[in-house]
């Protein structure tokens, strides 16, 4: 990375984890010793190519501020209504110092892997060019509903993960104008797509679940554990 460009990471945590229907949300809760939020934080705190990571919050987020972090680079911005919003409401709250790049990644995404995250970054700067990490359909997909299915070709179907990884002032402007036109914007790629600007696919691993529902925990700690147990080697 040339020394003029820099690099801020975005961590949306302000949702409510409605899906997990567990008493708090769900990046507060506890596996393998620690929050969600805390492993994937840990991860990011490997990057030392970061200047920033801002963690996006609900105001009324009552559990970050029990939580305590030696990596000083951590800031606090306001979460939105929908994860685009709580991502914009960070990108603006860079904006008196902008990076050059932003990478943002889920708080719901604690078993991310850190080369995937170094490769991410490298191809996209490589190219100059934002992407994302994402992994090849497996599965047979269908379409519709009971009776009357159609099976989807799935040669160029990727699932989406996080990070992803964009210029700050293009994925600004098009999470804006996206957001303001009432388009459903789910991921950053999909306001970059909106804008017709391309989009890296980065071939990530199919382990870097998004934790969403209550069967993802036990995956999900185990291989948290997996993890630990190997960096301890
Ligand atoms: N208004 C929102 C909604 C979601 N997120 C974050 O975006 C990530 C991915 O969203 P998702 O998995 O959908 O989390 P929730 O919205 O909390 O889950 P649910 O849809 O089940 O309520 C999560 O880290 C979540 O905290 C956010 O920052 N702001
Ligand atoms: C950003 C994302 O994780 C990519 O797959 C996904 O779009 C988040 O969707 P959610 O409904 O907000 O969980």
């Amino acid at each position: 990375m040339t020394n003029k460009q820099t690099i801020a990471a975005i961590v949306p945590a302000a949702g409510v984890g409605s899906r997990m229907q567990h008493n708090a949300p769900k990046q507060y809760i506890q596996l393998a010793g620690k929050t969600i939020l805390e492993h994937t934080l840990a991860k990011l705190f490997q990057l030392p190519k970061l200047s920033t990571i801002v963690v996006a919050l609900s105001d009324s987020d009552p559990y970050f501020d029990e939580l305590s972090f030696v990596d000083k680079r951590i800031v606090r911005a306001s979460g939105g209504k929908e994860r685009a919003d709580s991502v914009l409401n960070s990108l603006l709250f860079l904006a008196p110092n902008p990076p050059t790049w932003v990478l943002v990644h889920d708080a719901a995404r604690p078993l991310v892997n850190i080369s995937d995250i170094e490769r991410l970054i490298d191809e996209c700067m490589c190219a100059d060019e934002g992407g994302i990490l994402a992994s090849k359909v497996k599965d047979t997909i269908k379409r519709g509903r009971t009776h009357a299915i159609q099976t989807v070709p799935r040669d160029d179907l990727w699932q989406a993960l996080t990070p992803q990884f964009f210029k700050y002032d293009e994925l600004k402007n098009a999470l804006q104008n996206a957001l303001a036109s009432g388009a459903t914007i789910t991921d950053e790629a999909s306001a970059i797509e909106w804008a017709g600007k391309p989009v890296k696919l980065v071939a990530g691993r199919s382990d870097n679940i998004k934790i969403t529902t209550p069967e993802d925990l036990d995956l999900a700690g185990f291989l948290l554990h997996k993890q630990q147990n190997e960096s301890a080697l």
